[in-house]
């Protein structure tokens, strides 16, 4: 079946003097250089599955398990024994040296790159007490791997001394290992799950786990029997058999997907480089299937920023609606929240190179609106649930056939809806030996959260205003950080010593019980969404009563800006300004494109149809964070001022009608939109001149980036996020982005906005230049990603018990 060049090779033994491929005989004089590689080096992933298809092209990669492999580029007849070398062959070998080479050549920059690793890790190693810490890399565990290795490798791998069986080239082959057959039989998808668009093809795409990688679940389960399994594991699956006969169905596709000619897509390597992880985000929502607010967006953005840069990107959210893409995996697990045994449904899919896993479950059903809504308890099990259940997910759930594992694994969580991941991964896993080198990052994009009464009280020095009206006033005071009473603790199904990680006290709401509190002790690293927040979260007035917590993890905290997704908030691109005599534009086409915008956003709402008057836009949730109030207090001044004014939100309910009244008022020149619409919001963004943010606090903000990115100038409160993202207009530069006021009061908002109105009305140049300078940033994702990148290899290579060696809190901190 071989022909020249380019088949698999199956190599079935290597004996002295001779070797067999697909069960002919070789003699070993007349071998290409391939056969001469000492067996074991092409013993990954055995004969019958995944890496024996190795393909012939200069850095060939396994097309199952994607290892690296040698140039095995085929050089022998296809049928009998390889007959007399004539010039023909003599040439094919020319060339394959010759690539071998170049294979060589990447081979000693990795070698290199593994050496470095290596001093780093005995860096680490002599500064700390704790052994059990020193991670792997790569699937190198240096603790194990001989310690010549790196001198005797680069050195070793050259030309001279490739013709040798050559030990050292074990070694590196065995930094790749593949995973070994049993584990990918074990933990195969359903065959008509695997052959979904992509599915197969993206697996390959990422390293395997080595033998060092093995799933701590599997190896669990090899040493006990199931009675004695601890009980904080799901129970077993409904659908083991099924699931067997899914595993035959996949063992025959991949059989036949390894037999098939593989060597098309040798890739470039990733921009993370060796950087490259599993990673999985976990949030309660997740745009486009669920949103409330900047949470969905990031949860929809950041993950696929991630996965242009080579990781293996999973998202994990809880199934609350249909939906169209996610197909049942069929795989079930039992879970105790309350007592009570819980069953979840995995959904799975696969879109823009990222692995979607729902979480269906009762408990989630039919709360698409209404995701944070219940009671206090019915929001703590909903929680508890989704989170027992998403750090399991990289055990149970194969994505593209193949478990994502627990090595090389970091979690990102996000708000204090799934704080307790950091925490259960520790107490159920690490603390039990299991998923020893998973970590965990718990992201903070509001550390408030929404509260919806607000009283006037007399201040208690130390705590903002903001936060005693949160403490005494909040009728959803679970809605902030998971607060309740010491007693909730019962609920979260922990180790009774862990309940001082919950424990907090503050001097209005006294003892209480707090979620985010114990996922900001216990996460590798904590991410937040600005520098300017990160600053403000340590202060007593941003920090909602978390600032001493954060001040104490200081050395694990970092700001990162949120990007935007550069095809659902693109002008150019935007899917809502195609109809209704909106349209699409560009930087070259923005003057003409957007007072096109604007004229279909006027006769939407129902406002007289002119380009010469400013249109003012506000979206987000009517909350007191959001400072729509503000708003309302300068509506009178406004009216005086010849403008349009809309505003879209949903939320506190006084705030709601408070937009219905001011619209009645003003009628001619107003429109408060109640509600929550995507589509009004893209078009608001778009339409609008001017959209105004002035936020109380604001961690990030992404309306802001929108509207830059859309050509609308933002007029911004000087907060958090708003403050990083906004540079103020210099009118003798003519530098900035916006305006900005210091102080959250409706004077200094209409100062603001006075100034940007007559730039608006008389400097048309410096107007155009605003929008230009907005539109031309590089706002994307990607830039944050690597940011990201850079938090999650600091969190792989951290202490187990998440405190931070000396040297770390001198010379790695994260600010
Ligand atoms: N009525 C409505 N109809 C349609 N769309 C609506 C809407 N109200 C809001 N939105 C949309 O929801 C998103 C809100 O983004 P924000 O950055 O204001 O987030 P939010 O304060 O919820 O989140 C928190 O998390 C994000 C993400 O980290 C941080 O940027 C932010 O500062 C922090 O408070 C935007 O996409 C906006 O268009």
């Amino acid at each position: 079946m071989a022909s020249m060049g380019s088949l698999p090779f199956v190599i079935d033994t290597a004996i002295e003097g001779s070797i067999l491929l697909h069960g002919k005989s070789y003699s070993r004089s007349k071998l290409p250089f391939f056969a001469y590689r000492p067996r074991k080096s092409l013993d990954f992933g055995g004969l019958t599955f995944g890496c024996s298809n190795v393909v012939a092209e200069d850095t060939a990669r396994c097309s199952f398990c994607c290892h690296r492999v040698m140039n095995l580029k085929a050089t022998g007849k296809d049928s009998g024994e390889v007959g007399e070398s004539d010039e023909h062959e003599e040439d094919t070998l020319h060339a394959t040296i010759e690539k071998s080479k170049k294979v060589l050549a990447m081979q000693r920059d990795l070698l290199q790159q593994i050496a470095e690793r290596r001093k780093l890790v005995t860096t680490i190693k002599s500064s700390a007490i704790d052994p059990e810490g020193i991670p792997e890399v790569d699937g190198v565990d240096f603790e194990q791997s001989d310690s010549s290795l790196t001198s005797l490798d680069v050195d070793a791998l050259t030309d001279g001394g490739y013709t040798n069986e050559d030990s050292s080239r074990d070694i590196v082959l065995s930094a790749n290992t593949a995973r070994q057959p049993d584990d990918d039989l074990q933990e195969v998808l359903p065959s008509s799950f695997g052959k979904g668009k992509g599915a197969k093809e993206h697996v390959k795409n990422f390293p395997a786990k080595s033998s060092l990688e093995v799933d701590s679940y599997k190896q669990l389960k090899g040493t006990m029997r199931s009675s004695e399994l601890p009980p904080f594991l799901s129970a077993s699956s409904a659908t083991s058999t099924l699931e067997h006969k899914k595993t035959e169905d996949f063992k025959e596709s991949s059989l036949q997907e390894v037999n098939a000619p593989a060597n098309e897509d040798v890739k470039a390597p990733p921009l993370a480089g060796t950087n490259v992880m599993n990673v999985i985000l976990v949030a309660a929502e997740c745009a486009p299937w669920s949103k409330t607010g900047g949470l969905g967006d990031v949860a929809g953005a950041l993950p696929k920023a991630l996965a242009r840069r080579g990781h293996r990107v999973m998202v994990v959210a809880p199934f609350y609606g249909i939906y169209a893409e996610p197909q049942n995996t069929g795989i079930r697990k039992r879970y105790k929240v309350d007592g009570q045994d819980m069953e979840v449904t995995y959904f799975q899919a696969y879109i823009d190179n990222v692995d979607y896993v729902f979480i269906e479950s009762p408990i989630f059903r039919n709360i698409e609106n209404n995701i944070y809504g219940g009671n206090r308890m019915d929001i703590l099990k909903r929680m508890v649930l989704f989170c027992k259940a998403a750090v399991e997910v990289p055990w149970h759930v194969p994505c593209g056939g193949v478990c994502y594992g627990d090595g090389n694994l970091v979690f990102i969580a996000n708000d204090w809806h799934t704080a307790l991941l950091p925490v259960y991964l520790k107490a159920y896993y690490r603390d039990n030996g299991l998923m020893k080198y998973t970590r965990s990052v718990l992201v903070i994009h509001n550390i408030a959260h929404q509260f919806h009464v607000m009283l006037f009280v007399s201040h208690i020095p130390g705590y903002s205003l903001d936060l005693m009206f949160l403490l005494l006033n909040c009728p959803h005071l679970h809605c902030t950080q998971g607060r309740g009473p010491v007693d909730d603790f019962s609920y979260v199904d922990l180790p009774p010593h862990y309940l001082d990680l919950f424990r907090m006290f503050d001097p209005v709401g006294g003892e209480h019980f707090n979620i985010f509190a114990a996922g900001l002790k216990t996460a590798d690293r904590i991410v937040t969404v600005s520098h300017g927040y990160a600053w403000e979260l340590k202060t007593s007035e941003g920090g909602w009563g978390l600032h001493g917590i954060i001040n104490e993890n200081d050395w694990k905290v970092k700001g990162i800006v949120n990007g935007i997704d550069a095809k659902d908030w693109n002008p150019q691109l935007d899917a809502h300004l195609k109809s209704d005599g909106y349209t699409n534009y560009s930087l070259e086409t923005f003057r003409s494109g957007k007072p096109q915008c604007k004229a279909a956003l006027q006769k939407e709402l129902g406002l007289l149809v002119r380009d010469d008057i400013p249109l003012i836009g506000f979206i987000g949730r009517l909350d007191h964070q959001k400072g729509v109030d503000l708003i309302a207090e300068a509506v009178p001044w406004m009216m005086g001022q010849d403008v349009q004014l809309v505003m879209l939100g949903t939320g506190r309910p006084d705030l709601e009608q408070m937009l219905r009244q001011i619209e009645c008022q003003h009628h001619d020149k107003i429109r408060g939109w109640v509600g929550f619409s995507v589509k009004t919001a893209h078009r608001i963004t778009a339409g609008a001149d001017i959209l105004l943010m002035p936020s109380r606090f604001e961690p990030c903000g992404l309306n802001q980036l929108y509207a830059m990115a859309y050509g609308t100038i933002p007029v911004v409160h000087a907060v958090g996020g708003l403050r990083d993202t906004v540079q103020p207009f210099d009118p003798y530069s003519e530098s900035g982005l916006g305006w900005t006021f210091g102080k959250a009061e409706a004077g200094q908002l209409i100062h603001a906005l006075g100034n940007c109105l007559y730039t608006y009305r008389e400097y048309k140049n410096s107007w155009e230049g605003l929008q230009r300078r907005g539109m031309m940033q590089d706002l994307s994702w990607d830039n944050a990603a690597h940011h990201y990148e850079e938090v999650l290899v600091a969190a792989k290579y951290q202490w187990s018990d998440a405190k931070a060696p000396l040297w770390l809190r001198r010379s790695d901190r994260c600010d």
